[in-house]
């Protein structure tokens, strides 16, 4: 019988054993008390199975309040489960590996750090559409990373100051725009006005240029509403919708995806949430599966020197595994999104780092506040990837570049 597997990091005072099993038996045939149904031809086709238990030694803990007291110590922990017990459905996939467990009191600390899934229910996901090479095809932008920028401020703009903000930025040569978070369907800039001013202005730059910049617009709503304002987009000409991961959650994700002819870009707003405490949720790695066998077109994965508390190292590992195939038969591979406190001066340390040009790199702050206005913030965006991809330094590039030198004055 096919099983998925989880492996979490867990830290408990009890025997590890013992923590593992309890574990393992809350999340799926048992409870806290044998009872009478639970035979053994049931076990067998339902109970998850612990197949890897390490110790990794003791530690201070508890890193979680509430649990049982005692001599805290860590473990690598790996249960898997029969595919049966769910189906193929990634809803309750989330239910069965990051459910309950986590507030058991036998749990002093418990991070789900990779999930690795049969070939058959890969296969049977939607997974991206798009990725990096439908991505490519429908911005035209090849053999570098698609520079973008978040329109800022991010609430508060009407659709009309959008589309002159849009028109700017098309003039520019900027390869991708996003709505902000934040901005979705409000009274100021409702979204049916926005999508019809910022397109017609993406349309007339298309017919003079050849290029029609990618907008993500966000949808994020009830699935009907994410429907039709999906459709909207597509009439409208555009090429790539946004919708906020955490508030939809997977069923309303795998409704748009199901429903969508364009390119989905997810943000992760609210990741903070699910694992800023180190002993507690998820790493990247294995929360964004699950959404890029949904069918998560982009997703955003922080910046080096980012304005949020993750590290550089962290955030690498994170742009990697969304390039990292999702399983031997499929590659699903989700294009990454470098945003959050970006500018010119980390295009460097990105491409040295990531050694790859499969990335959105977008700078709302970062081309909005450059101290010569937006287009120059595109320019000095622009300037700076293609001297870091020409193994030209940032100094060297920053004196043939004004847009770049004031960059780097204004945010170095
Ligand atoms: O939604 C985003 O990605 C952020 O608002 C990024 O904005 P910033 O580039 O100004 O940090
Ligand atoms: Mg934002």
């Amino acid at each position: 019988m096919e099983r998925f597997e989880a492996e979490y990091m867990l830290e408990t005072a009890w025997p590890p054993e013992k923590a593992a099993a309890v574990i393992a038996g809350e999340q799926s045939s048992g409870t806290f008390r044998p009872v009478p149904g639970e035979t053994e031809a049931l076990k067998a086709r339902s109970a998850a199975r612990v197949e890897v238990l390490e110790e990794l030694g003791p530690c201070a803990g508890p890193s979680l309040p509430g649990a049982a007291g005692g001599a805290y110590r860590r473990a690598r922990l790996v249960l898997s489960w029969p595919v049966a017990n769910t189906g193929i459905s990634l809803p309750n996939v989330m239910a069965t590996v990051a459910g309950n467990l986590f507030e058991l009191n036998c749990v002093a600390g418990l991070r789900l750090v990779d999930l690795r899934f049969p070939e058959g229910f890969v296969a049977g996901c939607p997974r991206p559409a798009f990725g990096v090479t439908g991505t490519r095809a429908l911005s035209g932008v090849e053999g570098r990373p698609l520079i973008g920028t978040i329109i800022k401020p991010s609430i508060g703009l009407t659709a009309e100051e959008t589309a002159a903000m849009v028109d700017t930025l098309c003039a520019a040569g900027i390869d991708f725009i996003k709505d902000d978070e934040l901005q979705a369907d409000g009274a100021v800039c409702p979204f049916d006005d926005r999508v019809r001013a910022v397109m017609a202005v993406i349309r007339a730059h298309a017919e003079r240029t050849g290029k029609a910049v990618m907008y993500a617009f966000n949808l994020t709503g009830e699935v009907d509403e994410m429907r039709a304002r999906h459709d909207l987009v597509l009439r409208e000409g555009g090429s790539c919708v946004m919708v906020s991961a955490n508030s939809v959650g997977l069923t309303g994700m795998l409704a748009l995806r199901r429903h969508a002819r364009l390119p989905i870009h997810l943000h992760r707003n609210g990741w903070g949430y699910l694992s800023r405490h180190p002993a507690l949720g998820f790493d990247y790695a294995a929360w964004s599966k699950l959404w890029r066998l949904a069918g998560a077109d982009h997703m955003h994965v922080n910046g080096l020197a980012n304005k949020f508390c993750e590290g550089d190292d962290s955030v690498m590992v994170s742009a990697r595994s969304l390039l990292s195939p999702l399983s031997g038969g499929h590659a699903g591979v989700t294009m990454p999104v470098f945003s959050s406190g970006q500018t010119a001066l980390q295009a460097h340390g990105t491409w040295a780092a990531l050694g790859t040009a499969d990335l959105i790199f977008a700078a709302g702050g970062g081309i909005m506040a450059h101290p010569d206005g937006p287009a120059a913030g595109v320019r000095s965006l622009q300037d700076a990837w293609a001297a870091a991809m020409a193994g030209v330094s940032l100094a060297q590039a920053a004196k043939e570049s004004p847009a770049l030198a004031a960059a780097v004055r204004g945010f170095g």
